[in-house]
């Protein structure tokens, strides 16, 4: 499989070290972005020659005059698939612009560059059958699936009114804190904020195309943004005409989901160890996929494998965090012995 990218922005080289990763030959085009020599295309033309995957990978307002340009080089054995943040207006353009001539699938990776620089799994994409080309939701499934990618089907319509509803709410959140000034040079957080600050730098890291997409490109973006300030207009109205005193928890416009869940207490700690542990196990499988990213990296640079010296280093720093945290360092040092044997042993298996 030989898979074109077109577009080389922060996606499309994000994708292009997945491809890598699972050992696929690609070549991508971009017309300002710098593409590896090994890996860059003149031309069109030479970009889609022999391609088995087309991958779009240009911002959703440019994606109909790029599918212009690339129509005369295509031919029907190809796959095309878009990997915009939105997907009835992608999906209505291959529509028009392929048609019937090339098989095409809209698709969107629900992971960017960020994401896979922190090793975050599973990785999912969004896959939109068309009536067209039944097979190509097949083919789009099996390309990610070798990515390891997970695959969630759904229309494009059910894709943007849930990423209205989502992606572009929060990136509304977001961007009105960052604007409100809110979370700049503050001395302390609570961890409410702390949460939310990590989503701020999540959307301030986007390429700044991607905020305009998302609200501008999804025809339910207006309408949730409505309702989102309706909503805090009506919140904001409430706190200004209820009297303090009245303001209960039971006040029933104020009223918050409940947090106690009314569980005996050894029963409501178990389950919180739970999930805790959950977000352990999750946090140990990213960190074997970063050590298997190092394996990776030290193959080039001929650093020796494993590194007893890094070791020591990864244990002193690990032992000096439980001192500030007040907890037993001796029992840290044991913990961190054992993920650094089930790191080497991840280093040791493909995947
Ligand atoms: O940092 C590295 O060189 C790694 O390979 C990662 C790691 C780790 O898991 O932290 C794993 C094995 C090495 O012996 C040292 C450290």
């Amino acid at each position: 499989m030989t898979v074109a990218i077109i577009g080389y922005g922060r996606f499309g080289r994000a994708l292009g070290s997945l491809l890598e990763e699972a050992g696929i030959d690609y070549r991508a085009l971009d017309p300002v972005a710098d593409v590896p020599a090994s890996r860059r295309a003149g031309s069109m033309r030479e970009l889609l020659t022999g391609a088995t995957r087309v991958v779009v990978a240009v911002p959703v307002p440019r994606m109909r005059e790029v599918l212009e340009a690339m129509l005369p080089h295509l031919r029907p054995e190809q796959l095309v698939l878009d990997v915009g943040s939105v997907k009835v207006k992608p999906v209505q353009a291959m529509n028009e612009v392929l048609g019937t001539r090339v098989p095409w699938v809209g698709t969107h990776p629900l992971f960017g560059p960020l994401s896979l620089a922190m090793a975050e799994r599973p990785l999912r994409v969004v896959v939109c059958p068309n009536p067209l080309y039944p097979e190509a939701a097949r083919e789009a499934r099996a390309f990610y699936e070798r990515l390891g990618c997970e695959i969630i089907e759904q229309t494009p319509e059910g894709h943007d009114r849930v990423m209205a509803h989502t992606h572009a709410l929060t990136f509304f959140v977001a961007k009105g804190m960052v604007d409100a000034g809110s979370g700049v040079d503050v001395p302390f957080a609570p961890a409410s904020f702390k949460a939310l600050s990590r989503t701020i730098e999540t959307v301030r890291s986007d390429a700044g195309h991607l905020f305009t997409a998302i609200q501008h490109e999804n025809p339910f973006a207006r309408e949730a943004r409505g309702h989102l300030l309706h909503a805090l207009e009506a919140i904001h109205h409430e706190l200004e005409t209820i009297p303090p005193e009245a303001a209960t928890p039971d006040t029933p416009s104020m009223e918050l989901p409940a947090l106690e869940t009314g569980l005996p207490e050894l029963k409501e700690t178990r389950e919180l160890i739970d999930q805790l542990d959950h977000d352990l196990v999750e946090l140990l499988a990213r960190r074997a996929e970063l050590a298997r990213r190092a394996l990776r990296a030290k193959a080039q640079a001929g650093t020796p494998v494993p590194d007893p010296a890094r070791e020591e280093a990864v244990i002193a720093t690990r032992r000096a965090w439980a001192t500030e945290l007040g907890v037993d360092p001796e029992g840290m040092e044991a913990i961190f012995r054992a993920i650094l044997r089930f790191s080497r042993r991840a280093q040791q298996t493909k995947e």
